[in-house]
C-alpha cells in the first residue's frame, strides 16, 4: 500500500470537484491561500479558452487541517465551481422532471463524439447514448483537484526534507526551447509571468505566435512540459521491483493527466539515439561527496532517485475540441457528421506544466514517507536527516 493515496471526485459542471489526501504527516503547514494560489496559477496561459476568464475556483478545506497545519488526519479540499447555477439542474444529483430537462438547452444530447476525446469510448462502455456523461469526468477541470493536493504535498516535501519543485514549458507546436538552462523554484512568479510558462523568452515569443495563428485557423495545439525537483536524497523508488520504480511511479502519474501521451525522465528518448559513453552521467567526486557530471538520466537511476536534480518530460497532445471541427458519426442517426464543439482551449500547455508539478509532487511525497515514514513532519525529517549522516557512500 502507498504510504500516501489521493483520490478525486466530481464532474465539470458539477456544484464541486472534492480531493482526499490520506498519509500525509501532521505539522505541516499549509493555509488556503497558498491552494487558491496553485489553482490559479492553473488557470494561466496564454490560449486557454473563454472559461478560463468567468468560472472560479473556491476553495476550501474540509478535514485534516486546524489552525493552518495538517492533523495526520485524511486531508480533503472542495474545489466549489462558481458556475454551478447555471448547472443546476442540468446537472443535478436527484431526479428532474422530464419536462423540466426538456425546457434546458444544455441538456440537448451530445452525440457527434469528438475524436481524440473520451466522448465515444465512454458512451460504448458506460452504456450512454450522450457523451455528456462521460466528457463531464473526462474534462479536464479534475486537474484543479489534483494540483490542490500537490500544493499539499509541495508543502510537505519543503517543509520536511527541503525540496521544492518548478514546472515550465519546452515546446508548444512546432516552437521549442533552445536553452539547456533549467528554472529553478525561484523563478515561479517569472514563470507566472510569461504568457506561456517558458523560462526562454525567445522560444516563448515563438509559442505565442504557434498559439496565435492556431486560433484564426480555427486549430489546437499540444507540447512539452518538464518538471524539475531541487533537494532529492539519492534512494526514493527502488531498483528491487517493477512497481516501486521511482520512474515508473512518475510515468504513470504524469500519464494520467488528461491528453498526456509520453514521458520522459531525463534525455530520455534521445538516449536511444546516442552510444553508452555519451549517454550517462559520470560519477565525479565533490566537495560535498559523490556527484554527476551531467544531468542525462534526468536524476534517476536503476529505479531511484540519485540525489542529483530529478527532471522529467511529458507531452501533451493539442486539444480534441477542435473549432475546424473533425470528422465523427452522429451515434443518433449513423450518419457521418463533423463532432460537436462550443467552445474549448486552443492550448493548455501552460496548464498542464502545473498539473504535472502537482503530481509529481504528489509520488515525491509518496515515495519520500515510504523510505522515510513518520507521522509528523518533525520525525520524518529527523529520519531523513539521520539517513544522510549515515549514507554507506558519500
Ligand atoms: C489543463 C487541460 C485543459 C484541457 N482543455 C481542454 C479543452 O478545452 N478542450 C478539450 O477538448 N480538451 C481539453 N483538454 C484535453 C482533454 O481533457 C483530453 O483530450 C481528453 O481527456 C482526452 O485525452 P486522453 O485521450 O489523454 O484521455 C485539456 C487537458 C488539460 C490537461
Ligand atoms: C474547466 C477547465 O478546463 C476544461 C477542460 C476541458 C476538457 O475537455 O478537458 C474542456 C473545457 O471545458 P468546456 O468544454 O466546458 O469549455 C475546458 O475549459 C479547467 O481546466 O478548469
Amino acid at each position: 500500500m502507498s504510504a500516501l493515496r489521493w483520490l478525486t471526485a466530481g464532474e465539470s459542471h458539477g456544484p464541486a470537484l472534492t480531493a482526499v489526501l490520506e498519509g500525509l504527516p501532521s505539522g505541516v503547514r499549509i493555509s488556503t491561500e497558498e491552494v487558491a494560489d496553485a489553482l490559479a496559477r492553473r488557470r494561466l496561459g496564454h490560449g486557454r479558452g473563454a472559461r478560463m476568464a468567468f468560472e472560479r475556483d473556491e476553495v476550501a478545506f474540509a478535514g485534516g487541517i486546524r489552525h493552518g497545519h495538517t492533523l495526520g488526519s485524511p486531508v480533503a479540499v472542495r474545489v466549489a465551481n462558481s458556475e454551478w447555477p447555471k448547472w443546476r439542474t442540468v446537472m443535478a444529483a436527484d431526479p428532474v422532471p422530464v419536462d423540466v430537462l426538456a425546457g434546458q438547452a444544455r441538456n440537448a444530447p451530445l452525440t457527434r463524439p469528438r475524436p481524440g476525446h473520451a466522448d465515444l469510448a465512454g458512451m460504448q462502455k458506460y452504456g450512454f447514448d450522450d457523451a455528456r456523461p462521460v466528457l463531464e469526468r473526462a474534462s479536464a477541470r479534475e486537474t484543479a483537484a489534483r494540483v490542490a493536493l500537490g500544493s499539499l504535498a509541495e508543502a510537505f516535501l519543503r517543509q520536511a526534507y527541503g525540496i521544492a519543485l518548478v514546472a515550465h514549458v519546452v515546446a508548444l507546436g512546432a516552437a521549442r526551447s533552445a536553452s539547456a538552462a533549467l528554472p529553478g523554484p525561484e523563478d515561479t512568479a517569472r514563470l507566472d509571468a510569461d504568457p506561456v510558462r517558458c523560462f526562454d523568452a525567445g522560444a516563448s515569443a515563438a509559442m505565442v505566435a504557434e498559439v496565435d495563428r492556431a486560433h484564426v485557423a480555427g486549430d489546437t495545439l499540444g507540447g512539452v512540459v518538464e518538471v524539475v525537483a531541487y533537494g532529492l536524497p539519492p534512494g526514493l523508488g527502488s531498483h528491487v521491483h517493477w512497481d516501486r520504480r521511482l520512474d515508473a511511479r512518475l510515468a504513470g502519474a504524469l500519464m494520467g493527466i488528461q491528453a498526456i501521451k509520453g514521458v520522459e525522465l531525463g534525455e530520455g528518448f534521445a538516449l536511444a539515439r546516442v552510444p553508452g559513453s555519451l549517454a550517462h552521467d559520470e560519477i565525479v567526486p565533490g566537495a560535498d561527496g559523490v556527484r554527476r557530471a551531467t544531468g542525462r538520466s534526468g536524476g534517476v537511476e536503476g529505479g531511484m532517485s540519485t540525489g542529483e536534480a530529478l527532471r522529467v518530460r511529458a507531452a501533451m497532445k493539442p486539444i480534441a475540441t477542435v473549432p475546424r471541427a473533425l470528422a465523427t458519426v452522429d451515434t443518433a442517426t449513423g450518419e457521418a457528421a463533423v463532432a460537436h464543439h462550443q467552445r474549448s482551449d486552443v492550448c493548455a500547455v501552460p496548464a498542464a506544466a502545473v498539473v504535472a508539478q502537482a503530481v509529481t509532487a504528489l509520488v515525491l511525497a509518496d515515495a519520500a514517507l515510504e523510505k522515510f515514514g513518520g507521522d509528523s513532519v518533525p520525525e520524518t525529517a529527523r529520519n531523513h536527516r539521520a539517513y544522510l549522516t549515515h549514507l554507506t557512500v558519500r
